[in-house]
């Protein structure tokens, strides 16, 4: 596979200038991404998260050419991002979810044709394109609706459209799914997924909602202070997370904290107790041990979520 974006030892430093008194300004300097390396292969569905303000934004405006890096390098496709940046346009699509990149008075139908007019997009192609995602995310009907009409969801969808009219090999998407219903979600989700398995479009995406991680990438790259903490698949970030596992028992009856070898009670709430128990070990001895001493009207093993996984990293994991 062929690395479509390469990103070597990169930084980003801000100058912030700040009153200090009456006359007086102090400047500072904000290391907004600093040492940040990896690359993304073709076809790749990458997540890059990270708590507010780790960086995320100003990685991804490098990546587009938005931004120039202090040091370091970028490549995208092969090509400068901030040198090439008209060029690049033409092979990326990006998705905002918190702004459109749509004509706010103009009908969706209208939005679509200055696209076509901006990208030069072969006429046959741009129709092809147009017809499957309108299909596909049903927005046949609200073709003539000014975008300013649009419920939130019915504008991402159109967002998204717009961002991918072009054929983009790769496609940013910034919170797509913010303040979409839970219906809403699932089928933007569905959609991007289907659009990296059929045309094989390489997809990044910053989130704070990690069920969209979990549902649309292998891999994940977590950013902490302008650096990357972790990089690798979902399974390996379960692992790294250290998250315990947890047994839920419910017993006949009340009882005092359950006490038996391998686990502890984290949670007791009248006859249901919490046992949590490190990674990597069985489940089956400490199930054994608990049916063996107590009666058990009912346990279930609860896996740690990625919520867990994450908060841990981010409270003190040092750099990979
Ligand atoms: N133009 C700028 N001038 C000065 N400082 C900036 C500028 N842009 C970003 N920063 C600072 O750089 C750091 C990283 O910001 P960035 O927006 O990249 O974070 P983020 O991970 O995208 O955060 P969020 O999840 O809140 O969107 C922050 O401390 C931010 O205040």
């Amino acid at each position: 596979m062929t690395d479509l974006i390469e990103v070597t030892d990169l930084a980003r430093t801000f100058t912030v200038r700040r009153k200090a008194g009456r006359l007086r300004r102090t400047t500072t300097s904000v290391d907004a991404v600093r040492d940040l390396s990896f690359s993304v292969a073709a076809g790749e569905m990458v997540g890059y998260i990270g708590p507010n303000g780790a960086g995320k934004s100003t990685t991804i405006k490098m990546l587009t050419g938005i931004l120039v890096p202090s040091t370091g390098q970028v490549r995208v496709a092969g090509l400068d991002p901030s040198r090439r940046r008209t060029e690049l346009a033409r092979r990326i699509g990006v998705v905002f979810g918190q702004r459109t990149t749509l004509w706010w008075d103009l009908p969706l139908r209208d939005s679509f044709e200055l696209l076509h007019k901006i990208y030069r997009t072969e006429p046959a192609r741009h129709r092809e394109n147009l017809a499957e995602f309108l299909d596909l995310l049903d927005l046949e009907d609200l073709l003539d609706t000014p975008v300013r009409q649009l419920s939130l969801g019915q504008r991402m969808r159109g967002d998204i459209v717009a961002a991918l009219l072009h054929d983009p090999e790769i496609l940013y998407l910034d919170e797509p799914t913010i303040g979409l219903d839970v219906v809403s979600k699932g089928r933007l989700r569905e959609f991007l997924r289907a659009l990296n398995e059929h045309r094989g479009t390489t997809l990044m995406l910053t989130t704070h909602d990690l069920q969209d991680i979990e549902a649309l990438c292998d891999r994940v790259i977590v950013i902490d202070h302008g650096t990357a903490i972790f990089d690798g698949s979902l399974v390996d970030l379960h692992a790294r997370g250290g998250s315990h596992r947890t047994l839920v028992v419910d017993l006949v009856d009340e009882a005092a904290p359950i006490q038996v070898p391998g686990a502890e009670v984290v949670r007791v709430e009248g006859p249901r107790q919490w046992l949590s128990f490190p990674p990597g070990t069985s489940a089956a001895p400490i199930v054994a041990a608990v049916a063996a001493a107590y009666d058990v009207a009912d346990l279930s093993i609860r896996e740690p979520d990625i919520e867990d996984v994450i908060r841990t990293l981010y409270a003190g994991a040092p750099p990979v």
